[in-house]
């Protein structure tokens, strides 16, 4: 199989993996985290959201957790946050965000749940956030979530992600993010998916994004690698849930993704021995199961 040399990792726990926990995570354990996944090597990761905290209230705290990052900033690192409309894109230019993720969705049901609009409102009120983030330097990303199946709706057809792809690319996203929200893709449609957002965009611009909750992330990932796809969205410890999305379990734990590249000679820059400390730290704290296979079984080979 012809595959890429080396990968990004884009982990995302401090955003998805956290934003749907019910307890409160302290800032203080969020910055944590995100500087041990700093520390592990990760280059890329998604800080937090400025979304409504009515909505999402986890994220409530992105103001401060902001303002810790920025006394500690990692110049080579990528900041990136979620911002669904210009209240949220302010939030990331005061803080000086790298990038901005405008994230819509290829099922109509899911995007009047997540976000309140239609798929081409959604579009409409992130096309000022993709013009001022231009024209401030910012990065933008764009995410198509449901991108395979939807809660609501249930299989989405490609075309819906190709619909979307143009839509965003349109009004000025540089990547596309695919995202199988509720983790149901199998490697045929995933690549189907993929396949529809290349219309649009080189693939070198696209990402994956596989939620584990039928556990295909894996599989998925392997199928996205011989299209040619480079970046992954992945959290520490298989965090993650979204709140609108019932039923959607974690993403793909980021060390069994560095595992899995690591053992088919791709590089990630990821140092895979730190990576599980981190994700058990953070699952320690949560008093959660550490949801990364290939961490337990190396965390136990330690205390042989
Ligand atoms: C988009 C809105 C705001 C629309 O929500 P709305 O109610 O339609 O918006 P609105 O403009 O009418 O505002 C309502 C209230 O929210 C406030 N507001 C408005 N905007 C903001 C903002 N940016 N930051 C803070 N507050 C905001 C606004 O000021 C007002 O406050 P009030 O007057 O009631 O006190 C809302 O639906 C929302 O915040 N949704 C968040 C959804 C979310 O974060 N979902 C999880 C992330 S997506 C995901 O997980 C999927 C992904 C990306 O990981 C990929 C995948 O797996 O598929």
């Amino acid at each position: 199989m012809n595959v890429p040399g080396s990968v990004q990792i884009i982990d995302v726990s401090p955003r998805d993996g956290l934003q749907n926990e019910k307890q409160t995570v302290p800032t203080e354990i969020k910055f944590e985290l995100i500087e041990g996944l700093i520390d592990a090597g990760i280059k890329k990761l998604e800080a937090t959201s400025f979304v409504s905290p009515k909505w999402v209230p986890q994220m409530g705290d992105n103001s401060e957790l902001m303002q810790l990052i920025n006394q500690a900033r990692h110049p080579e690192v990528c900041y990136s946050v979620l911002t669904p409309n210009m209240r949220g894109f302010e939030g990331a230019l005061k803080f000086a965000a790298d990038e901005v993720v405008i994230f819509g969705s290829a099922s109509e049901t899911f995007s009047q749940k997540n976000i309140n609009c239609s798929i081409d409102e959604s579009i409409e009120r992130f096309a000022p956030v993709a013009a001022a983030a231009k024209a401030a330097g910012i990065k933008v990303r764009g995410v198509i979530s449901c991108a395979v199946g939807c809660p609501y709706e249930g299989e989405i057809a490609p075309s819906q992600v190709a619909y979307v792809t143009k839509r965003l690319v349109d009004i000025g996203a540089e990547h596309i993010g695919v995202a199988d929200t509720i983790g149901v893709g199998t490697p045929i449609k995933v690549q189907n998916a993929l396949k529809a957002a290349m219309q649009y965009i080189d693939v070198k611009d696209i990402s994956g994004h596989f939620h584990d909750t039928y556990g295909q992330a894996l599989a998925n990932i392997l199928t996205s690698l011989s299209l040619g796809v480079a970046q992954y969205d992945t959290s520490v410890a298989g965090l993650g849930g979204c709140p609108y999305a019932k039923g959607a379990t974690g993403n793909v734990a980021t060390e069994d993704v560095v595992y899995m590249l690591h053992g088919m000679g791709i590089d990630t820059g990821v140092d895979l021995d730190k990576l599980i400390h981190v994700g058990q730290r953070i699952s320690d704290f949560l008093g959660r199961n550490n949801g990364s296979r290939a961490a337990k079984a190396l965390l136990a080979k330690l205390q042989d």
